[in-house]
């Protein structure tokens, strides 16, 4: 990325602080909600240009704190701080006003004034903050510009495509040179096709972004893709977070589990086995002590309708579910014997389903290949 290519969120004028806040420079936030039946207390740490991505099931409260960010929702505890300034604080009395706040909002349906062009509606902010209406012009042009969008600027948003409006609403954050960026679903509103490009351009303008972004999202592609660092939230609670890919590679919870689409369990390992129930164990290659995780894909499990002869990593269990999944069919079992209950998905080709002549409800074997899992401390 060149110097010239980067976004300027340093402020409306593009004057720097001289790297004055260096050293406190980002996100720090302790996010503490406490609404009686739902409580949040989310902490939040981001340098400037990282990008965040919390993601978790319906109602764990990511866009509670996506507000708490934005000042829309008020803390009951905790603090947020930008770049070493204390935005808010109740402790000790100290809110700053969402308007007063160098944040910048793109919410799921863009909500752009439909009265006014591209270019006013980006150039609305910068007025609001006192800019002179020829400077809050140039400026709107300039960033719609960059945008490609230098053809819409007398466009009103309904004449805009989803992808076009998307850009206008990021210009529009941006014009007020926020140093945090929040983002509620920014790909919900798009169909598929044009999310695959959206998604791809979006990356590209946040990775240019020099402030804290955080994104809030129930995709993990979408999560994947465009941050640098995962925060998931379940129940109010963060439960996981690290790079998209140490997430990938070792769920904590059933939850990211089945986004990342890999089988885990948990139980204690001794040496190169973990034991998940009493009578079963899963060898793995790595030797671990203590309470571990073991995770390993739906295409690592092999079905038999007879016991396999090497008994290792195989247990009885009940085919619970069938559907296609790209071009392999995914089955869902239920444990047995020892297994009972364990949940398990495997991944067989249309011709292995055939071949065993499979059924909802059938008794089966499944075997798990020893190099496929992953053990890691729980
Ligand atoms: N304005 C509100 N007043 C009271 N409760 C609310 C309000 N908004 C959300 N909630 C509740 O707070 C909890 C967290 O909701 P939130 O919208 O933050 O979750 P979410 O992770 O963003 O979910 P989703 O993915 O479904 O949007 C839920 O139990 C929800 O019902």
């Amino acid at each position: 990325m060149t110097e010239a290519g980067r976004l300027d969120a340093r402020g409306p004028a593009g004057v720097t602080d001289g790297g004055a806040t260096a050293g406190a420079g980002g996100l720090d936030a302790r996010l503490v909600v406490d609404r009686g039946d739902f409580a949040l207390d989310v902490t939040l740490g981001a340098r400037p240009g990282e990008v965040l991505a919390l993601l978790g099931p319906n109602g764990a409260g990511k866009t509670t704190a996506l507000r708490a960010l934005a000042g829309l929702t008020p803390l009951t505890g905790g603090h947020l701080r930008l770049d070493g300034e204390t935005l808010e604080e109740p402790a000790i009395r100290r809110r700053t006003a969402p308007e007063g706040r160098p944040v910048g909002v793109i919410f799921q349906d863009y909500l752009l004034f439909p009265h006014l062009t591209a270019l006013e509606n980006v150039a609305f902010g910068p007025r609001c903050h006192g800019m002179p209406r020829a400077a809050a012009r140039t400026l709107a042009a300039e960033l719609l510009d960059r945008m490609g969008l230098a053809d819409h600027a007398g466009t009103k948003p309904r004449r805009l495509s989803g992808g076009q409006a998307q850009r206008v609403a990021l210009a529009r954050a941006l014009a007020t040179g926020p140093r945090l960026l929040l983002l509620d679903e920014p790909l919900a509103a798009l169909d598929a096709r044009a999310r695959l490009d959206v998604r791809a351009e979006l990356r590209r303008h946040l990775a240019a972004f020099e402030a804290v972004a955080v994104l809030v999202t129930h995709d993990p592609l979408d999560a994947t893709v465009l941050a640098d660092r995962l925060v998931v939230i379940e129940n109010g609670r963060p439960v996981q977070q690290g790079t998209p890919a140490e997430v990938a590679r070792r769920p904590r919870t059933d939850y990211v589990a089945r986004l990342v689409g890999l089988n885990l369990y948990q139980g204690e390992a001794a040496g190169h086995t973990v034991r998940l129930a009493p009578g079963l164990g899963l060898a793995t290659t790595e030797t671990l002590q203590g309470a571990a995780f073991v995770a390993f894909p739906p295409s690592a499990v092999t079905l038999h309708r007879e016991r396999p002869d090497r008994g290792e990593n195989a247990w009885p269990a009940e085919v619970a579910g069938m559907e296609s999944h790209g071009d392999r069919i995914r089955v869902a079992l239920t444990g047995a014997g020892p297994a009972a209950g364990l949940p398990l998905a495997a991944d067989l080709t249309a011709v292995a389903v055939a071949e065993l002549t499979l059924a909802l409800g059938d008794a089966v074997w499944v075997s798990v290949g020893l190099t496929e899992t992953h053990a890691y401390p729980a």
